[in-house]
């Protein structure tokens, strides 16, 4: 087996090349054939760092009482914009010689006091509209929020709402959403509040990662019925304790954050365990075995789950050392059955676009629930993967909180992407196995994995078995 860490094109810092993942010599008008597998899967990777663990780790670096280390971090749309706006609001953040491929460490070095005065673009990172309206009202002076017009359709609402109830003035045209601004006093009150975070965790996250900062710290009461992606307000509740700060959850959906400092650390950032789930998936669908290299021992992130959810579609998972492996054994391609699932989803929304993927290549019929939110992600996910695998042949419905899939025999056509990284993702392993298709805009990828299109055909090339033209 060969052994592959990504090093093709290493890091330049924040090149175009970069943040559009089209390096992999096609333009970025033009559709990316998405490449079919031939043989099954020997592949061996290493992925960059977590998207939701980078983000967390700058804002709370930014909030620190001391300068901090984040060693290697991801590099990518969404940490870029994180890091553009927390230099915006006075936050050192500078980049030094690390051992990671993917691009340098960050030193972050916090201001005495946060600085207003600026406009912050979102693109289309959820956790950088949720996390850092809360930081900026710490900030003395105004703070304008916007992002990408698709970033204008995201709940925002309950954001924009708890800011009001902690005292802090926001002008907003009532839509709940993208633009606003706010205006920071240097200091938030804090006390109590209740919020409805049923449409995303980030709400519950952004709040807790600044209320160290309150005066009075948080009593945050969820409200809502229904409460999405435990896993990543958890991973928020580790990362305070990491630095010092014990959140308190005296009952369900109720969160007690104490005043006080939040320390500087240096730490190292995991590999993005929900990026892993396009490639763990290609093994069921082209066989073989793919494998990722430093995979976490523990972690908070919900990508973990792919251990116990990819056997569900009959594959065997095993951990050898620091690395996960997935083994697809024949394959869908080699002529095994991929049985369809019956899933709630509801801890790891982020998961489902590989699963519904998967699910549409599968024999018999799937039901994805718990996932209703998943309307408010980068794009209404129901509808666009009800829309593309439909497309393509399939049968994929939506339902109030999720999607059910018939097997169906798919052919190509276009795949779009909506500008979202993980329907981009999704339309590559429906690529594998279905001649002709091809994603619109692959280059949407940069939110979180610039490199995919590279570590891909990596993957592919170490088997030796990909149809690059991925056509007929
Ligand atoms: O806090 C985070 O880092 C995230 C929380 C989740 O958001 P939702 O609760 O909106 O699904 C997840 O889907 C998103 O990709 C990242
Ligand atoms: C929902 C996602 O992103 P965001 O952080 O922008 O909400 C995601 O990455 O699947």
């Amino acid at each position: 087996m060969q052994v592959f860490t990504y090093s093709g094109a290493r890091f330049t810092p924040y090149g175009d090349e970069q943040l559009t993942g089209v390096s992999a010599g096609f333009g970025a008008d033009d559709a990316w054939p998405a490449p079919r597998a031939t043989a099954p899967l020997d592949a061996r990777l290493s992925l960059p760092g977590s998207k939701s663990l980078t983000n967390r780790e700058l804002v709370l670096s930014a909030l620190a009482d001391a300068p901090s280390l984040l060693r290697r971090p991801l590099h990518s749309r969404d940490s870029m914009l994180m890091i553009e706006a927390l230099r915006s609001l006075g936050v050192g953040i500078d980049e030094v010689a690390g051992d990671g491929d993917y691009g340098p460490d960050l030193r972050i070095t916090p201001p005495a006091e946060l600085s207003g005065s600026t406009a912050i673009d979102c693109g289309l990172a959820g956790t950088v509209m949720r996390f850092l309206p809360p930081v900026a009202a710490l900030a003395l002076g105004p703070v304008a929020f916007d992002g990408d017009e698709s970033a204008r359709r995201r709940p925002m609402r309950t954001t924009i709402d708890s800011l009001r109830a902690l005292g802090v003035d926001v002008n907003d045209d009532g839509r709940g959403a993208l633009p606003f601004s706010l205006w920071g006093t240097g200091a938030v009150r804090g006390g109590e509040i209740a919020i409805d975070a049923s449409a995303s965790s980030q709400f519950v996250s952004g709040l807790l990662l600044a209320a160290p900062r309150f005066t009075e710290g948080l009593v945050l009461r969820h409200t809502g019925e229904r409460l999405p992606s435990m896993p990543h307000i958890e991973m928020t509740i580790a990362a305070l304790a990491d630095r010092g700060v014990v959140v308190e959850s005296p009952e369900p959906g109720v969160w007690v954050v104490p005043p006080g400092p939040i320390a500087g650390r240096e730490l190292a950032i995991e590999p993005d365990l929900s990026n892993a789930a396009p490639f763990l998936v290609a093994a069921i669908v082209a066989g073989g075995t793919v494998t990722i290299d430093g995979w976490p021992r523990t972690t908070t992130q919900v990508g973990a789950d792919l251990e116990t959810l990819l056997p569900l579609f009959g594959a065997s998972v095993h951990r050898d050392g620091e690395s996960l492996v997935v083994d697809g054994g024949a394959g869908l391609l080699g002529g095994a059955t991929v049985p369809g699932v019956d899933l709630d989803l509801s801890t790891g929304g982020e998961l489902a676009p590989a699963l519904v993927a998967l699910a549409a290549l599968a024999s018999t019929p799937s039901t994805i629930t718990g996932i209703g939110h998943l309307r408010g992600h980068e794009t209404d996910r129901l509808a666009a993967l009800a829309a593309e695998i439909t497309a393509l042949g399939g049968a994929a419905t939506e339902l109030d909180e999720g999607l059910a899939i018939e097997p169906r025999p798919l052919h190509g056509a276009e795949w779009h992407a909506y500008e979202d990284h993980r329907m981009a993702t999704a339309g590559a392993i429906i690529g594998l196995a279905v001649d002709g298709v091809r994603v619109d805009d692959i280059g949407s990828t940069a939110k979180t994995l610039p490199q995919f299109p590279e570590l891909w055909s990596a993957m592919l090339d170490q088997s030796g078995g990909a149809d690059p033209a991925g056509l007929p």
